[in-house]
């Protein structure tokens, strides 16, 4: 009996010290917020041309990231601005055109509190986002069971609503610093401006120039160059679909370039594909003159190979309908060589270049995947060949039968090659051969990946 006031006094100061901490908390992110959306106001006013970066975060690290997006994008001459995504309206969205997206998820894959007002009032349907294209950073941990569950769930509303992804979706894992410079990189081909040396300098292993081959000698295109690396410590492990970055050489580096691996860790080497760029001026670009007119057999040079989840194949039993043009023949190369040395469930590599005489990449290579049954089936169009000039897309168009029944099959579509032209151009063809709805079920379950530059 006479515990029970002082029972009654603790259960009142624990009431007391409760209601403090969650007014305590709501008034801090109320602040957060507002600090925030003062921020983002004073960037958004005045220019409506620039690029507009959203970000959805609970702990500060999707809003840091937004923020860091911003200012490289303005150090690279690419006005930006940046915005609370949960404040935004869809058609603010809509008018945007372009949008960099940076969201968290919190909770169990939830998005972050200051989500949960456009999540109930936007989300739950698909929106009018036609013409938005977007570029998507969800940050997450692994650790988690609902992995990026925000992310994917807002990845998945904006292509219901009609906007078309820039590249796919880039996940980080618990802050990993791989993804992060891969956003980078994206952002670099999104604006078409190198943006500025990376935030966070990688550790590379030292490799070795041990080949290096001209693939398309007299191409009316630019050089294409296949290049073989030889592990000088130990070689990592990588798979299929997996992304070589290299170090540019200079104190302090001018940052790293990524090239999709074109070889198995059984090669014994680390090969990719590199097409000589030429800067306004004439010259050789950074990092491709480096790589085919500057660097002698045997030089050294700082690489890595970053997982690229993205990108991986199916198991071998899966058809595999591997797409592409010019140098993303690296990235489909991996994929088909995994398969050579075991029974699979086909494989049907449709490709796209210049000229049949001068620019079918590694012929000889694949006919005799062909012969050997690594390959099912190869169609290859030539777009500037005077009979029968065509786009890699409209192989799609050819032989949409054949499409429909090996994606009937359970097969899996691979794309890599240019962003510009040819990936929104297979898009396009992929929707009309097989029907926006399924295309989208396809991207959502796995099916349809791109890595596309
Ligand atoms: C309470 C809590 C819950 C989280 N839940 C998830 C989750 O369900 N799935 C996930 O991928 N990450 C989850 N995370 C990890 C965060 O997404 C990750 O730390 C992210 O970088 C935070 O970004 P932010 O600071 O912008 O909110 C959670 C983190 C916290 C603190």
């Amino acid at each position: 009996m006479t515990a029970d006031p002082i029972r009654w006094l603790w259960a009142a100061l624990a009431v007391g010290l409760w209601l403090l901490i969650v007014a305590g908390v709501a008034l801090s992110r109320a602040r957060a917020r507002r600090a925030a959306t003062l921020r983002a106001s004073s960037l958004a006013s005045a220019d409506d041309a620039s690029l507009l970066v959203a970000f959805a975060s609970q702990t500060g690290q999707a809003e840091e990231l937004a923020w860091m997006t911003a200012s490289s994008l303005s150090d690279a001459g690419v006005p930006a601005r940046v915005a609370l995504l949960g404040d935004l309206e869809p058609a603010e969205l809509k008018a945007a055109g372009r949008v960099l997206i940076v969201a968290s998820t919190t909770g169990e894959g939830d998005g972050p509190d200051a989500m949960s007002w456009f999540a109930r009032k936007h989300m739950t349907g698909p929106a009018d986002l036609s013409g938005l294209s977007y570029g998507l950073l969800a940050l997450g941990d692994r650790t988690y069971a609902d992995f990026c569950g925000f992310g994917r769930a807002l990845d998945s509303w904006l292509q219901r609503s009609g906007a078309t992804s820039l590249f796919n979706r880039i996940e980080v894992d618990n802050g990993d610093a791989g993804a992060i410079r891969h956003w980078q990189h994206q952002l670099g081909v999104v604006t078409g401006h190198a943006v500025q040396a990376d935030w966070t300098p990688p550790a590379y292993d030292c490799w070795r120039l041990a080949a290096r081959s001209h693939l398309n000698p007299g191409s009316p295109g630019g050089e294409a160059w296949l290049l073989a690396f030889e592990p000088v410590d130990h070689a990592p492990d990588w798979v299929a679909g997996d992304i070589a970055e290299i170090g540019l050489p200079g104190d302090p580096s001018p940052g790293s370039r990524e090239y999709s691996v074109a070889s198995l860790p059984s090669d014994g080497r680390v090969e990719f594909i590199v097409r000589l760029m030429t800067r306004p001026d004439g010259s050789p670009g950074l990092a491709s003159g480096w790589l085919i007119r500057d660097l002698a057999l045997g030089d050294p040079v700082a690489m890595r190979i970053r997982t690229n989840r993205g990108f991986h194949g199916p198991s071998p039993e899966t058809p595999l309908i591997l797409i592409g043009n010019g140098t993303g023949l690296a990235g489909l190369r991996a994929h088909w060589r995994a398969r050579a040395s075991q029974p699979h469930g086909g494989v049907w590599l449709m490709f796209g270049e210049r000229t049949s005489a001068h620019d079918a990449f590694l012929d000889a290579e694949l006919q005799t995947a062909l012969a050997s049954g690594a390959l099912t089936r190869l169609d290859r169009a030539f777009s500037r060949d005077a009979q029968d000039g065509r786009y890699v897309q409209q192989l799609i168009a050819q032989n949409t039968d054949e499409l429909v029944s090996w994606v009937g099959r359970g097969a899996v579509i691979l794309v890599c090659g240019s962003l510009e032209g040819m990936s929104t151009g297979v898009h396009a063809a992929l929707e009309s051969a097989l029907g926006t709805d399924r295309l989208l079920e396809l991207t959502e379950t796995g099916r349809y990946r791109r890595d596309v530059y």
